[in-house]
């Protein structure tokens, strides 16, 4: 389907490839381990800029995946007590191996020369001995039939199975989650390339915000608003540990104000999240402003609802590509846009190379006739895994609504049926 001769796409996710293209990521920043006084946690979903690599086989030697007793096959052909002659611990080399008894070890030890198998201690007879001979004995065990069925190389966990030296442990571009600050740990890494936080601005405009003239006014009369767009987004980008976000910007509808205000976000981050005036307002500067900044306006207007005069645009500069995105001023358009255009992009920019979205499926309970020749973002409440609740609020001016919803589904033009639907939760 060719776009609407006034859309220049025709999804989201054209509009936001056609952005990502023009992007690169953050800087890398090196960062020493020692020197942190909490490593774990200052790198905790940081985005990996360089691969980590084993510094040595993991494990490191064959080593006992159970307690028990490690053996050569000749051992089980021993009848009546076995001397125990030595003990394998993890933490110390394995003692030498013994012609005579066996050797007892625990999980995670380094498997003896020689010995070929670990026999679990439930599968022998520890009490058979009666008292040991003398103090220092290790104790005697007697070999049960299910011992004797334990094939060779049972319980060993043989070294560099799971990754060998030299090899890449973690991709880069990936974030360090929980299972891979325990495997850079396992490596000893001690010094990590990451990119740098990607640094948000969110600018919003219009004069009728509180905060935008006098905003002690008590009590705002109802020509005032209060900035719950700011809030939204803040909320959206906050414990993200790849964004650096500035404290919100406002500025009012006067391009004497816009334009340097603009120019100050453009230049000092690397995305700037505006909202408002992107429509068709006497007061709407958006659009030509950005021109003037010099930014590239890749859209303006998408086939969506809510935020159809959603405008999207890249500034270069000789240092960074900047994303700014003209999100429209009414709440639910403002949020849910930063939601679907943003986000994705903004981890497009910190570096993540698994950056597009993968959004799960959800079914919805009921549905409506109603149907729209656009794509349509719709508020949804999760009620069991997999099946949602459409949340119908009065327009993209309804934030109180908006509050209800766990997150919203987006269907193409024309459908409406219960899906299942992609869903972006908030
Ligand atoms: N003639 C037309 N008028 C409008 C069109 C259109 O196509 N033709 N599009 C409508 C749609 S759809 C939307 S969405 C809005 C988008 O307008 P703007 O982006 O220009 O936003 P504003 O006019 O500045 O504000 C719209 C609405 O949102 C409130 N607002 C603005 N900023 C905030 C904030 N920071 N926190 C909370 N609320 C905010 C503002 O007071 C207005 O009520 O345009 C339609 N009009
Ligand atoms: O698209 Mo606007 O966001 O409907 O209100």
């Amino acid at each position: 389907m060719n776009a609407a001769p006034n859309f220049a796409f025709d999804s989201p996710e054209e509009a936001i490839d056609a952005l990502a293209r023009r992007l690169g990521t953050t800087g890398i920043q090196q960062v020493e381990l020692s020197e942190s006084h909490d490593p774990t946690r200052s790198l905790h979903r940081r985005v990996l800029a360089s691969p980590i690599v084993a510094d040595r086989d993991s494990p490191a030697a064959d080593v006992s995946a159970m307690d028990g007793y490690a053996i050569r096959e000749s051992d089980l052909l021993k009848e009546g007590p076995i001397e125990v002659t030595g003990e394998s611990v993890p933490g110390s080399p394995p003692p030498p191996e013994s012609d005579t008894g066996v050797i007892r070890i625990f999980t995670g030890a380094i498997i003896p020369d020689g010995c070929d198998r670990v026999i679990q201690r439930e599968h022998t007879d520890e009490t058979t001995a009666g008292s040991p001979p003398d103090s220092s004995s290790l104790g005697q065990i007697q070999w049960t039939d299910k011992a004797k069925s334990i094939p060779s190389g049972a319980n060993i966990r043989r070294q560099g199975e799971n990754l060998s030296a030299g090899s890449i442990a973690i991709k880069a571009g990936l974030e360090l989650t929980s299972p891979r600050l325990a495997a850079l740990t396992n490596f000893g890494i001690q010094q990590v390339d990451l990119h740098a936080p990607v640094r948000v601005a969110v600018l919003t405009t219009g004069d009728e915000l509180a905060s935008a003239t006098n905003s002690d006014q008590s009590p705002l009369p109802p020509w005032k608003i209060r900035n719950s767009n700011a809030s939204a987004l803040l909320g959206l980008l906050a414990n993200q540990p790849w964004v650096d976000c500035a404290p919100p910007m406002h500025a009012i509808d006067e391009p004497a104000a816009l334009l340097p205000a603009v120019q100050h976000a453009i230049e000092h981050h690397d995305v700037v999240l505006m909202t408002g005036g992107v429509s068709m307002g006497d007061y709407d500067y958006v659009p030509r402003i950005l021109q003037e900044a010099g930014a590239e306006i890749v859209f303006h207007k998408l086939p969506l609802r809510p935020g159809k005069p959603i405008l999207g645009a890249v500034h270069q500069s000789e240092s960074k590509s900047t994303l700014i995105l003209g999100l429209p001023g009414n709440p639910v358009s403002a949020t849910m846009g930063a939601r679907r255009f943003a986000m994705p992009l903004i981890r497009k920019l910190a570096g993540m190379t698994n950056w597009e979205e993968l959004p799960p499926l959800v079914m919805l309970e009921e549905v409506s006739e109603k149907t729209l020749p656009l794509h349509w973002l719709r508020g949804v409440r999760m009620t069991q895994p997999g099946l949602a609740a459409l949340v119908i609020g009065k327009g993209s001016g309804d934030v109180a609504t908006l509050a209800a919803t766990d997150g919203f589904i987006e269907m193409p033009p024309h459908a409406n049926h219960a899906g299942p639907w992609p869903y972006f939760a908030w």
